[in-house]
């Protein structure tokens, strides 16, 4: 089976292949616009950007499965945290999503994101380094490298993929 992914984001793109290669699926780069803004800034836009990027990416002609992937943020009593959303649709019509990890942002970054600055614009500026947003990721930098952007969204994709197979048994 073959599965695309709407981005080319090599944090994205890893995950996804470590987890469709378990399950011996071919996985192919199918890059297409979020439909939302490029810093989401609630759960909403953010799943809603993951949903466009798995309908999107479902119209490489090889594929039958479309996953979409998308990083936000989202204010939760007076807070704001990280946020990942993850989506799979596949040619039938069954679509999955699902959120993953979340995490605390410190107060210096988020005021640089409300001011409409990109998480990726804002991390690399923080830490001195480039394409955080593409390696260890936010997440990486604010665990000490414990736990890095495509882990986080290897948790995800294992969620979207194990619940498809749950309902394709099912329903
Ligand atoms: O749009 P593509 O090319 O897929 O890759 P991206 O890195 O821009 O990814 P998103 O649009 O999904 O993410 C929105 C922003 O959040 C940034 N970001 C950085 N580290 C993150 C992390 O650990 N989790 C979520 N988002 C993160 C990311 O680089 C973007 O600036
Ligand atoms: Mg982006």
């Amino acid at each position: 089976m073959n599965v695309a992914v709407g981005s080319k984001n090599r944090a994205k793109l890893l995950a996804v292949e470590r987890i469709a290669s378990d399950m011996g699926m071919n996985v192919f780069v199918h890059p297409v616009p979020s439909g939302v803004s490029p810093q989401p800034l609630s759960d909403n836009e953010t799943k809603e950007g993951a949903l466009n990027r798995a309908r999107g990416a479902l119209q490489h002609p090889k594929c039958s499965i479309g996953i979409g992937l998308e990083g936000g943020v989202d204010k939760l009593e007076n807070q704001w945290f990280v946020c990942n959303w993850g989506a799979l649709v596949d040619a039938g019509g069954i679509e999955i999503v699902s959120s993953g990890a979340r995490f605390l942002l410190p107060k210096a970054v988020c005021c640089e994101l409300v001011k409409g600055k990109e998480l990726s614009t804002v991390m690399d500026e923080f830490a001195g380094k480039k394409n955080i947003g593409q390696s260890e990721g936010a997440v990486g930098i604010f665990t000490n490298g414990l736990v890095t952007r495509s882990e986080m969204y290897e948790h995800l994709v294992k969620i979207l993929f194990g619940q498809y197979l749950f309902y394709k048994k099912r329903f």
